[in-house]
């Protein structure tokens, strides 16, 4: 496996998805800085003087979504606060390709197929897809992830309205409700022909106890239905509160008078109804499926219909939309079918019109998304209790791999979170992609995020290992600290090693601003914006002033300063916030203060 190689610098950027505008030097400049006392460092008299800059945020240019199927108006506007909004509905394949390089934002429905081709087509651009509905079956996850695109989508808008179609298509289809119609219309009156069967009584069997099926469940029992489940993740007791036995695959096909489908289509459940569990259903079956065509075996089911197995089925979905118009099964006399309008009424709509572009909206602005599909899926007062640990998570990482010396390949990173809280309580996987953007940004050209973290790092044989140093004391705050060893490699700044020969750095949150208090063995108190110059010296009187001199010259801002040593008079580390960079010629002159042994600048 490929290592990192030898760290190289480009310029930094502490975003999520898309560039977060970072503070022009100019506004930084209007900026007060705030000075806060000299105070003494509670457990071992070490002093520091702690000064820190406040900051704004800006945008310049306007990110591109791309709508490319019908969005209600409500999201049309809440996207135009914020992007400009391209609504190109009905693009050919190679329409969509051309179009998505211009674009940071796509946003389709179940019509569009966002495959490999338009994530290779994007040049990168793309930062995120949002589907404008709960099935993602038709974007590639692997290519959205592969390409460090953010998949989200809106998972519970149109719940109701998909469970209400499933429940219109039952009854319909148990009092030819359709077929009637079309007879009627034709100037027909045949009144034995539509005898119909009643729901009352009959047991329905809901594969796929998600948000869909639990409110089928919920209103057939309404119908006086006996509702049976199968659902191999379903909590028992979620289906025992609305009165609904979970039971297996076999036995909800041998009992059910109807079934109703309501699972993903995944490559376990692609055409899970296909011979063979047919001929397991009791004879004059009734099937709805209102989920994906994909999970049934559409030519079998013709084949159970023909064979007086299946009784009558009413189709929302097929296999390929829109289905050919000589389709066996579309044109079946005991079929009932929609055109894919599960999630269409005008309420749920508009609730997914809304629930989408706010999640496109928040992505691009490189917020952690609450309904992302192709990576950790955090909840919002998690992500916001997270949000300082996430941006003091990636600067630790991208302190510790600018202290490799050049020559030394990253591959073995240790992570220990210090915390009081249960392993069940505290998910670090948001942690993790955030110190591997940091590590890896700063020396390649690939953009890491919460997406692609995981196979980034893989890719590149990176190795991340996590550990939970459990403490007592509150879980009240989730992190008291979190530590970043690289292992076997050498350093630049020999005083960033530790006892046992790890580059190691420690930070934890204070105040709700992420600090740097631990450099090898040296404990530190900076604040960890703008960029550090650390230095190891003879702890002696005037070395704050002999170093803040020469970079005041410069005009260089230094927004943080602090000495943490082994013991009076001896070695000292000495870390140093500037708001700018230096110039080579004063970072030399540093290096010259005769007491200064070694330092080194650090980006952040
Ligand atoms: N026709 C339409 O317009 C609409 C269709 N849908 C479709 O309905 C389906 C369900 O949507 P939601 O309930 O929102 O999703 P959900 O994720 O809440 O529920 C899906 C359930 O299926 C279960 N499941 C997974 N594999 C299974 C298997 N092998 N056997 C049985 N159950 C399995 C899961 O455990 C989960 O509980 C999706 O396919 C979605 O795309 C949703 C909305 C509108
Ligand atoms: O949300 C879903 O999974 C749906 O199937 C709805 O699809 P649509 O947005 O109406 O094309």
């Amino acid at each position: 496996m490929a290592s990192l190689g030898t760290p190289t610098l480009k310029n930094p950027s502490s975003v999520f998805l898309s560039s977060k505008p970072r503070l022009p030097s100019v506004l930084s400049a209007a900026f007060p800085n705030t000075l806060r006392f000299p105070r003494s460092h509670p457990q071992g008299g070490r002093r520091f003087l702690i000064i820190t800059a406040s900051a704004a945020s800006s945008f310049s240019n306007k990110p591109t979504v791309l709508v490319a199927e019908k969005l209600s108006e409500a999201g049309l506007e809440l996207l135009k606060e914020f992007a400009n909004v391209d609504c190109s509905y009905n693009l050919s394949p190679e329409e969509l390709c051309t179009k998505i390089s211009l674009c940071d934002a796509l946003i389709v429905r179940s019509g569009t197929k966002v495959n490999r081709e338009v994530f290779e087509s994007s040049g990168g651009r793309l930062k995120v897809v949002g589907r404008a509905g709960v099935g993602i079956d038709n974007v590639d996850l692997s290519a959205a992830t592969e390409h460090g695109c953010l998949v989200v989508n809106a998972p519970t808008a149109n719940t109701v309205a998909a469970a209400e179609h499933g429940i219109a298509l039952l009854a319909a289809m148990a009092r030819n409700v359709a077929q009637a119609d079309a007879s009627v219309k034709a100037g027909k009156w045949q009144r034995n022909k539509y005898v119909g069967v009643s729901l009352v009584g009959k047991t329905l069997a809901v594969m796929g106890f998600g948000k869909v099926g639990s409110e089928v469940a919920r209103r057939a029992k309404g119908l006086g239905m006996h509702v049976i489940a199968h659902d191999p993740y379903a909590p028992a007791d979620r289906a025992r509160a609305i009165g609904v036995e979970l039971v297996s695959f076999d036995e909800a096909l041998a009992t059910a008078d109807f079934i109703s489908l309501h699972m993903p289509l995944t490559p376990a459940t692609n055409k899970m109804l296909n011979d063979e569990t047919f001929a397991k259903m009791k004879k004059g079956v009734r099937i709805v499926n209102v989920a994906r065509g994909g999970v049934i075996d559409e030519e079998a089911l013709v084949r159970a219909l023909d064979d007086g197995i299946v009784a009558q089925a009413a189709l929302d979905v097929f296999s390929q939309e829109p289905p050919k118009p000589e389709s066996k099964l579309v044109q079946h006399e005991r079929v009932t079918v929609t055109p894919h309008l599960g999630a269409s009424t005008m309420e749920a709509q508009e609730g997914v019109a809304i629930e989408i572009s706010e999640a496109v909206v928040g992505a691009l602005k490189g917020e952690l998304a609450a309904t992302a599909v192709n990576a950790p899926m955090v909840p919002a007062e998690i992500l916001t209790e997270l949000k300082p640990y996430v941006e003091l998570a990636e600067k630790l990482g991208r302190l510790a791999v600018q202290l490799v010396a050049g020559g030394s390949g990253v591959k073995t990173v240790k992570v220990s979170y210090a915390t009081s809280r249960a392993p069940d309580d505290f998910d670090t996987r948001l942690l993790r992609a955030m110190i591997t953007k940091g590590i890896i940004e700063p020396i390649s050209s690939v953009f890491v995020n919460l997406v692609n973290a995981d196979f980034t790092a893989k890719q590149r044989g990176l190795r991340i290992t996590e550990e939970r140093v459990l403490l007592d004391g509150s879980p009240e705050s989730p992190l008291e600290s979190i530590q970043v060893q690289i292992a076997n490699v050498e350093s630049k700044f020999a005083s960033a090693m530790s006892e046992s020969g790890e580059i190691r750095v420690e930070g934890r949150v204070k105040d709700g601003v992420p600090h740097l208090t631990k450099v090898g063995s040296f404990e530190v108190d900076v604040s960890l914006e703008g960029s550090i110059i650390l230095c190891r010296q003879v702890d002696q009187p005037g070395m704050i002033g002999t170093v803040g001199s020469i970079l005041g010259e410069e005009n260089v801002n230094v927004s943080f300063m602090s000495v943490g040593r082994v013991a009076p008079r001896k070695h000292a580390v000495m870390a140093i916030g500037v708001d700018d960079q230096p110039s080579k010629e004063s970072l030399k002159r540093i290096g010259e203060v005769p007491a200064i042994e070694e330092f080194v600048f650090l980006k952040l």
